[in-house]
């Protein structure tokens, strides 16, 4: 299951919680009642789609950001729990930079980034310092996490610059405390 829907509205930013993070935290759950071993399913694999905005700060997307970082705590909480608790299903969070879908037209619009409209040109340039990968890429990240049975909770990043990789959260999983 691929919990990939999402919306970049920072005017009508309570949509973009509602959509990028509730949804998907609800549709995780949905698919764990189907899928958990728990519940007699026959377990299988959650991915989550996040952003890279979800590990970074986003100038211009504070609350896209908010919702990206959510969906990587929530699943990788989760997939926490369905470890402990045996569900049989692998849970992971997936992080691209810039896609070249449609999304990307969004920044184009002032009813989409209300009052950071402004600094459209700088998420430009940023795309074009950071480049624009190919939606195939995305689909191969994912086809990789679907196979490899040891990654529950790993929460892979996608970039031109370094390709399909992962985020190091130490051995512990965890921050120093
Ligand atoms: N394009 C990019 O640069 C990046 C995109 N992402 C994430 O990838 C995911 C897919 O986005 P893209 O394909 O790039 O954008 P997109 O705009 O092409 O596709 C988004 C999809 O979400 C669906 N959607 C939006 N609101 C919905 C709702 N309320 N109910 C049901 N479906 C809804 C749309 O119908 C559309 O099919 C999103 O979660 C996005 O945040 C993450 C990093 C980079
Ligand atoms: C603008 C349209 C809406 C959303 C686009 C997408 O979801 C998004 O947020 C894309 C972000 C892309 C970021 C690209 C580069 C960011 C660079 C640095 O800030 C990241 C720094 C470290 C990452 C290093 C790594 O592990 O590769």
């Amino acid at each position: 299951m691929v919990n990939n829907a999402g919306v970049n509205n920072e005017k009508d930013w309570e949509k973009t919680i509602n959509v990028n993070l509730t949804s998907v935290i609800r549709g995780t759950y949905i698919g764990l009642e189907h899928m958990s071993k728990k519940n007699g399913g026959q377990g299988g694999v959650i991915i989550n789609i996040s952003s890279l905005a979800g590990l970074t700060p986003a100038a211009y997307q504070p609350v896209y950001s908010a919702s990206k970082h959510g969906v990587i705590g929530f699943t990788r909480s989760i997939a926490a729990l369905a470890s402990i608790g045996n569900y049989g299903v692998r849970i992971n969070t997936v992080c691209p930079a810039f896609v070249d879908t449609p999304l990307l037209e969004t920044i184009e619009k002032e009813e989409n980034m209300g009052e950071f409209y402004q600094y459209k040109d700088k998420l430009k340039d940023m795309m074009k310092c950071y480049g624009v990968l190919d939606p195939s890429l995305i689909a191969k990240g994912m086809v990789s996490l679907i196979e490899d049975e040891s990654s529950n909770g790993a929460v892979m990043k996608i970039t031109t610059s370094r390709g399909i990789h992962f985020e190091d959260f130490g051995a512990h999983q965890t921050t120093k405390i």
